[in-house]
């Protein structure tokens, strides 16, 4: 029990590492954390309710996450195959179209959190 709550431990400590790397060193990310502090602010500034928060936060999450795979996967593309192939950026393409998914979903549900709150 011990030996797997000390792994549990270990592992949530890799991963903490890993959301810094990505903070630290991936652009996109940087930028999506970015957009999803300006939403937050905007959310707390309009006074949005409690399950739009949520729905919010599982968008940036949704988005951010996603990125982190997509990373991921080109990172392990670049090492397994350096070189110019046509499967390696198909591979690229399919993860990068995740997280163009991913983004339509997000902008989709912030137009319907915020719509109602602007007024002409
Ligand atoms: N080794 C490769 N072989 C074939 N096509 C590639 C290769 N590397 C990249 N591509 C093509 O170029 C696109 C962009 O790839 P790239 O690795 O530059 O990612 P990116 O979207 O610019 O992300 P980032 O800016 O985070 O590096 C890929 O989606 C793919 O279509």
């Amino acid at each position: 029990m011990k030996k797997f709550i000390r792994g549990r431990l270990k592992g949530g400590l890799y991963a903490i590492k890993g959301a810094y790397l990505l903070l630290r060193y991936e652009h996109s990310i940087q930028a999506q954390f970015f957009i999803g502090v300006c939403v937050c602010l905007l959310g707390w500034f309009v006074g949005i309710s409690r399950t739009e928060w949520m729905m919010q936060l599982l968008a940036i999450g949704l988005v951010m996450g996603l990125e982190g795979a997509n990373s991921a996967i080109e990172e392990i593309a670049d090492f397994i195959h350096p070189d110019f192939h046509e499967n390696i950026g198909k591979i690229k393409d399919l993860a990068a179209g995740a997280v163009f998914i991913g983004a339509c979903v997000a902008v989709v549900i912030g137009l319907l959190i915020y719509w109602p709150y602007i007024n002409f």
